[in-house]
Order: structure tokens, then sequence, then C-alpha cells
């Protein structure tokens, strides 16, 4: 628990703000630091340590199934049946406990997903800025805030100015500026002009601030502590589910209630017919299908976590698997982000003292700190300049420098101000516009046209390479220059020369687009990277099959919708380089009008609104900014595009998952039907088939592991080899219905039945006599064993859709295996213990009747695995007939 610091006016001035914190300008030195943490508390917001579990546990008993389920007890009850009437609070309190624990899982993977994104602050520890756990942070601690980053505390500014966005805390989604110099206006905390606050994040500029509040104290803290946790928001998959279920549930009443009066005419007795009417509700009552649905998403969320995926919401599984059109930045995702630098230009060519000014220059211009901190871009640049002989210390270079003109991803250059020297760098064709002269042997001179035009073709030359290129000038500026601002100050530049990095493709890319393009999924790169550059190596790793389309951000802002649409529309992959923000909202709206599915990746600031637009926003774990991530669905971990494909797959997985065990789970209503119908179309002449207690066993009890099993089935072959799924078509599908009731049902009930049939035949029964208490219970039992016979053919046929088993592995799903074992002891202590026995109906099995049913699941299976096979060859002679069609299409 967190203490609060000693009443702090944060309020208050800079100096006297850091007496009362006892601290200073160079923040704190890491043992007082770990002191205060010790007696402050970590810096988070604290769950909620009350989890409300019993209300939860209380809720499962008064949802709709459950209350259907208490009347069916309850009349079970006055009917005089307290067998049945215990069976059914049993399944209640069995099921309200299952639902229950499955639903406190899925809580917790989506919780737990906050371990894999730690958040870190930039932080002055015994006077050196560290990269540190936001979780340590104290009051007292001076940190820097720059641009995408998250405010983690409540802080006062010091020194610069940021832009911040505090949406966070009042709604309000134009930034406001702090400065750390600003006036003092009295009035709410929120609009203090020299505070910000943690949970909001930084649009621009850099500044650094003393922290004065963490943790539950900050004011976001406060408003964590009124609001309850938000309710998880059902996905649409669980919203079909449950719009099914009742179906189901309805469909069932009504059957159970149409039983009534049948079972009476046919001599059932009212007594007997209401329990079986109740038998038949509560078995065909899918009370266990949706928390197993919310549990196979919450599986899914979990191995995406480790597979480097960690997605913010369950439903994004399930959308991750309909994605028809990924939209991805190129630096970092298709790239491995190791700049180095392989060529130089200088304009008067290639000598010594040109080349170190150029990489003095370069280097100079940039915010990049050592190591992993940093734009890979500008520790190129750092090391170049070192390699050259000029080394540019970056405390130095912050030291003096006098003014930052951040880097604007828009005219994509930026600039500082180090003494009487302004250095550009950026886009060549940003900066050389601007350049009027060059520095050359002689000293500097005219920029010539043919220069220039020299530039220019060596700027194509290294991109056509798949190098980035970047121009480098500098020029003198006066303190006047200064005032008039940005744009005055940026012209009149003297151009250094140009320099190129190699930023190879990751190894793992080209084939993850390979798999992309067999799925049906369309890549398009996106990126602020000059169009040669984005060509080359979007041609590298496969995408757009050779015949790379680049369109420029200029081009693009002068396209109209329809023409941008019919570009998206005519199927090719198009390389959209030196884009825009705005560039990228605008492909995304117009690439979901048309009704795709979008993930798209991004990584500053103002890729947010795209992130947030997009089906699945994506954002980098590692280089992408704060605000990046918290817009985004998906964090990478790893920043690589093979990543997503692997996502797109677990999420095809987990929906095909989800089929696998709606249709075991619909395949026992036929079987069960059956014996029903036969019994009430003959009038009471064939006795009963089935009692419902025996109904309950195998519904909720043998069940139930085989059906969680098939939960987590591995990947289907052929998985990745077909178009995305529409995002229309819904889980339960004709296909499947056929499939479980028409196909596997009927097998089931035609066997089941001949199993009854046979045993009452070796019983030496007639139609209409009466028939011994003994061979009576063999007869049924005959059936309860038939039916868990053909649900484990069911079981073996569910594991896939379309592949036959053999190329999965008849044993490959272990937890199956082990379910089916639970299964069959389940069913044999039914059959064999005595005292189970008088409560369900059961009688001993010999040899004869095991033998009868030992070929059952291989029955089921086997009708099933020609039904797929014969899928297999009609579908692949239609894409045989397919295939010149296609061809001609994309010649
Ligand atoms: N730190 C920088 N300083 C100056 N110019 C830069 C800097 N980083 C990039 N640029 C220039 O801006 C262009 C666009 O960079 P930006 O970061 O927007 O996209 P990117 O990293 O090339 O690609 P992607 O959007 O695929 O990540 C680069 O091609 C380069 O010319």
């Amino acid at each position: 628990m967190t203490t609060a610091p000693a009443e702090v006016d944060e309020r208050q001035p800079p100096t006297e703000l850091f007496r009362h914190l006892r601290s200073g300008p160079t923040g704190l030195r890491s043992r007082e630091a770990a002191r205060r943490l010790t007696v402050y508390g970590p810096n988070e917001l604290s769950r909620r340590q009350t989890r409300h579990w019993p209300r939860q546990l209380l809720a499962q008993f008064t949802q709709p199934l459950a209350v259907l389920l208490m009347v069916a007890a309850v009349l079970a009850w006055f009917g005089h049946t307290v067998a049945l009437a215990a069976a059914v609070v049993a399944v209640i309190l069995l099921n309200a406990g299952f639902a229950f624990v499955q639903e406190q899982q899925a809580e917790r993977a989506v919780e737990a997903l906050a371990a894999f994104l730690p958040m870190s602050a930039r932080v002055l520890r015994d006077g050196e800025l560290v990269e540190a756990p936001a979780r340590e942070l104290v009051p007292g601690d001076v940190i820097e805030v720059t641009e995408g980053d998250r405010v983690c505390a409540d802080a006062r500014l010091i020194e610069g100015a940021v832009a911040v966005d505090l949406s966070a805390l009042n709604g309000e989604s134009a930034p406001a500026v702090r400065t750390a110099d600003g006036d003092l206006v009295p009035g709410p905390l929120l609009e203090a002009r020299e505070l910000v606050f943690s949970g909001t994040s930084c649009t621009a500029g850099q500044a650094r601030a003393v922290v004065t509040h963490t943790g539950m104290h900050t004011e976001i803290g406060r408003i964590a502590a009124l609001s309850q946790r938000g309710r998880v928001e059902a996905s649409p998959l669980e919203r079909q589910v449950r719009r099914a279920t009742w179906i189901i549930a309805a469909a069932a009443v009504a059957a159970g209630v149409a039983f009534l009066p049948i079972g009476v005419l046919a001599g059932l007795g009212w007594a007997a017919a209401i329990s079986f009417a109740i038998g038949l509700i509560v078995a065909n009552v899918p009370e266990g299908l949706l928390p197993t649905i919310t549990l196979a998403l919450a599986a899914g969320v979990r191995e995406l976590a480790r597979a480097g995926a960690v997605v913010k919401r369950l439903s994004a599984v399930e959308t991750l698997g309909s994605t028809t059109v990924i939209c991805t930045d190129k630096t970092g995702t298709l790239t491995e982000n190791r700049m180095r630098v392989t060529q130089l230009w200088l304009p008067g060519g290639e000598q010594d003292a040109a080349a170190r000014a150029l990489a003095l220059a370069a280097a100079t211009c940039t915010t990049a700190h050592a190591a992993d901190r940093g734009d890979p871009t500008e520790l190129a640049l750092l090391r170049l300049a070192a390699e050259r002989g000029v080394p540019v210390d970056a405390a130095a270079r912050d030291a003096a420098r006098t003014a930052l003109y951040a880097f604007d991803p828009r005219t994509k250059r930026m600039s500082t101000v180090t003494g009487d020297r302004l250095y550009t760098k950026g886009a060549p064709e940003s900066v050389l516009p601007l350049c009027t002269r060059v520095l050359d042997a002689g000293g500097i001179a005219e920029l010539t046209e043919a220069v220039r035009a020299e530039a220019t073709a060596t700027v194509d030359r290294y991109a056509r390479a798949g190098l980035r290129v970047l121009a480098v000038a500098q020029r003198v500026a006066s303190a006047g220059l200064l005032a008039a601002g940005r744009e005055n100050a940026e012209a009149g530049l003297t151009l250094l020369g140009l320099v190129a990095m190699v930023d190879p493709p990751r190894a793992a890319v080209p084939a993850a687009v390979a798999d992309a393009h067999r799925a049906g999924i369309r890549v398009h790169v996106i990126t602020g990277d000059y169009g040669p550059t984005a060509a080359t190596i979007a041609a590298e790793v496969g995408i757009g099959d050779g015949h790379q389309r680049v369109v420029t951000g200029a081009e693009l802002d002068a396209m109209g919708d329809a023409d941008l649409d019919r570009l998206l529309g005519d199927g090719q992959e198009i390389v959209f380089a030196r884009s825009s923000p705005e560039g990228k909202l605008r492909i995304c709206e117009a690439l979901r009008s048309e009704g795709h599915i979008v993930a798209m990746t991004g990584d500053g600031v103002n890729d947010a609104p795209a992130l947030r637009r997009a089906d699945i926003g994506v954002a980098m774990g590692r280089s992408g900014t704060d605000v990046a991530r918290e817009a985004a669905t998906m964090v990478l971990t790893d920043d690589n595009f093979a990543t997503i494909v692997r996502a797109i797959e677990a999420g095809r997985r987990v929906f095909d998952n989800v089929r696998k065990f709606v249709l075991y789970i619909f395949a026992h209503a036929v079987p069960e039907v059956v014996p029903f119908l036969i019994f009430a179309l003959s009038g009471g002449a064939v006795p009963l088939p089935l009692t419902v207690l025996q109904i309950l066993a195998i519904d909720l009890g043998t069940e139930t592991l085989p059906a969680l099993a098939l939960g987590r089935e591995r990947a289907e072959p052929g998985l990745m080899a077909r178009p995305p799924r529409s995002p229309k078509a819904g889980v339960i599908d004709r296909r499947l219905l056929w499939r479980a009731w028409g196909l596997l049902g009927v097998t089931s009930a035609i066997l089941v039945t001949a199993g009854f049939f046979w045993s009452l035949w070796r019983a030496g029964w007639q139609p209409g006599a009466a028939l011994s208490g003994a061979d009576y219970d063999r007869a049924t039992t005959m059936t309860f064993a038939g039916i868990v016979a053909c649900q484990i053919g069911t079981a073996f046929a569910a594991r896939t859709d379309y592949a036959s088993l053999r190329s999965i592995g008849v044993f490959s799903n272990r937890l199956l295996l082990g379910g089916i074992a639970f299964e069959l002891v389940f069913a044999a202590v039914l059959i064999y213990l005595p005292p189970l026995q008088a409560v369900f109906g059961t009688a001993a099995l010999g040899g004869a009747e095991l033998a009868f049913l030992a070929p059952f699941p291989l029955l089921v299976w086997g009708v099933d695995e020609l039904y797929r096979a014969w899928l297999r060859r009609r579908g692949s002679r239609t894409a045989h007939q397919e295939a010149p069609s296609c061809e001609s299409s994309t010649s």
C-alpha cells in the first residue's frame, strides 16, 4: 500500500518545491530513491483488491439459463422425482462453478498482459539520465518527457516545454501546452500550465520535470479509486454464440413442452412425462458453451503473448482471424532497424575534410543517446562521426544545443542550433530545395543546377539499391534569424552532402509475406521513406510480386476518394511512400469502407488515429511510442512483421477450434432425441430407450473434457492456405449444422438405435410386450453406451474441418486422448458400479454387447472422414477449374 508524501503543494516555485521534496535539478541518488520506494510504495495504480468474487459467483446463478434450470428442478421436485431434482441442482452448481472459474481465468489472462508491456521512464539518478521502470518512480525524482512518451507520474516542469494530450483526464482531445516557465495561473489543477499528469501523453516537445505524486496519489489514481473497474466487453463471437445458445434453449424448451402430451398419449403417465420433458430441456440447453468459448479466446490471448503479440482484448483474437489486409510500415517492421551508413556523397567529390564536416554536422543534428536508446537512423550517424574521427558526445551535444526543431513527419526533416550554426538533416527532397549553396573542395560555392541534378540522380541510385538516404546541410544562424521562426531559419542552407545507410530486411519476413499471400491476405507498405528505397525493400521481401506500384504522399493527396478506392480495389499490393499520418488514416478508411478487415502498424504519435481506426491497430513494443501503444489493439514485443502473420494464424485457429467443440456438442442431440421419437411414434409399443439421468450423465459428464480438449486442437493443415473468413460469416453456419446433425448425428442415431433393438431382440422382446426390469435396464444401457461410443468417433471427426485425421496425427492431441479416457472411465463407473446402477438405471454389459459397440467410434468417424475426403476432392476440382480464370485475370 502506498503512503502519501507529506502534503506537497505542486504549484509552488521549483526552488521551494525541490526543498519540500528534498531533491534538486539533478534528481535523487539511487539509494535515496530506493528508500523512498519502500516508504511511498510502487508507482502503479493498484487493482481493486476486493475482486467481488462472491458477487461474480452469485451472478452465475441469476443467468437466465440457470434460472430455467432451477424452474426445472422445482418442477421435478413437485413431480416427486427427487433424484432428477437433485441431479438438476447438481448440474446448476457444477455449471455455475465451471463458468465462474473460466471467467476468472479469462479475466486474469487479459490482466496478466500488462506484465508483458512494462512502462519505463527516463529519470535522473545519481545525476545521470537512465531508463527505469515507471513503477520505481518516487516523489522528488527528476524525469525527462519527450514526444511520444506517456507521462507516468504527476510532475512539475522545471525545464523545457511540451504539448500534452490530457484526454485521459478531462476528455479534451486538443493537446495543451505546458511549459516550465509558464505564468502561474490560479484555477483548477488540470489547467495549471506548469504541471503534467500521469496517464496523459506528450505529443510534442521535450521537458524535464520533478515528480510530485506517484501511484494512487496521482490525479488519475484518484479517478481510478473512484471509478469501478469496467466489465469486459463481450466479443462479436461471444455475442453470436449467446444468440445461438438462446435459439437452441428455446428449441429445447419447445421440444420438452411438445413431448409432454405425446409422452402422456404414449402411456407414460404425467409424472414420467414431466420428468422426461425436463430431461430433454436440461440436456439440450448448451449451458457450458459460452464460458468455454471465453476460455478458448483467453487461451488464444495467452498463446499470442508468448509468440510476441500482446492483444488488449479478447475479441482481437477473432478479428485477427478474419484480417484481409495488412498495412505495414517498413523501418523496423519489415527491416531490422539496424542502420549502418555505407555511402557518402559529397558535392565536391570524395575528400576527407568534407566527409568529416558532413559526418560532424549529421551527428550534431541528432537527439539520440548512446546504445539501445534512440532512433537507429541517428545512432548510425553518431557511429559514422566516430568512425570518421569526429565523435560527438551526446551529453555535450545536448548541453551546447540552443534550439531544436524536432523531426516533423510531414516535412521529414529536423534541425538543431549549436552556437552560431544551424544543422539540418532529412529527406533529400525536403532538404535540397532549401539549399542555395554547397560546401566543396574550394569552400562554400553556389549550388549549381548541375550539382543539384547530380545529387538527385545519386539519391535515386542509392534508393534503388534499397538504401535510406538523408541530405545534410548547415548555415550560420544569427539570433535574429532564429527569432523569425523555423521556416525562415531552415532556408538558404549550404549542402554538405548525402548519407546513405542500409537497413537489411528481417530474415523471417519473406516467408511471412509468402504465408500471408497464400492465406489470401494482401500486404501494403505505408512508409515515410523514399519510394525507390521502399520499393526495393518491398521487392526483396516479396511484396508486390515484382511489380511494385509506388504511390507517393503527394500523389495520394492529389487523389480523389473514388480514385483511391479504385487503386485499392484492383488487387495489387502498393507501396505508399513518403506518406503522411493523414494519408495513413485515409488508406485505412478507404480499405475499411470496402469491407476489408485491416491490420495497420504504426509507431509515432501521429499514427494514433489510424491505429484506432484500423480493425487491428498494431504498435511496436520496442521502438514505438507510448502513445501508439496506447492506441493499438495489439503490441508486438519483437516489432516483427512475421509476428503479425503468426497472430493472424492463431486467430484463425482459435475460431476454428470454437467451431470444433460446437460441432461436437451439437452432434449428440440427434441420437438423444431419436429414441424419444421412436417411443412416441410407436405410441409406447417400444419402451423408452434412454432415461433422463442417462442423458444428463452424457451431456454433463462424459462429454465435458473431450469438448474442452477440442478447444486446444493444433492448427489444421491448410489453415493459412484458404482465404480469410468473411467477418459476416457466423461461427455456427449451415455447413456446421448439417455436419453435426445431418451427418454425425444421424449416423450416431442409426447405430444407437440398432444397438438398442439388438439388445431387445436378444431378450426375446416383441413389440408391445412387457419386458423384465433387468432386460430393460440392459437395453437402455446399450443406448447410453452407444451414444458414448459414437461421441468418441465424433470427437475424432471434429478435430479437423477439411483435412484428414491422418494429416494431423491420430494421437497428436494428448488432451483429447485424456478426455476420452475420462469419458470411458466415467461411463464404466455408471454401468458397472452397483450403487450408481440403481440411480442411473444401468446394468452391466457383457462381452457380446461390448463387441457390438466397439466399431461405433470407427463407423461414425469413418463416415465423416469420407465426407471430408469428398469435400477435399470437390474443392481441389473447383480450384482446378477456376485456376485458368484466375490466371487470365492477373495477366
Ligand atoms: N531522425 C531523422 N532526422 C531527419 N530525417 C529523418 C530522421 N528519420 C527519418 N528521417 C527522414 O524522414 C523520412 C521518413 O522517416 P519516417 O521515420 O517517417 O519513416 P521511416 O522510418 O522511413 O519508415 P516507416 O514509416 O516505414 O517506419 C526518412 O526516409 C528520412 O529521409
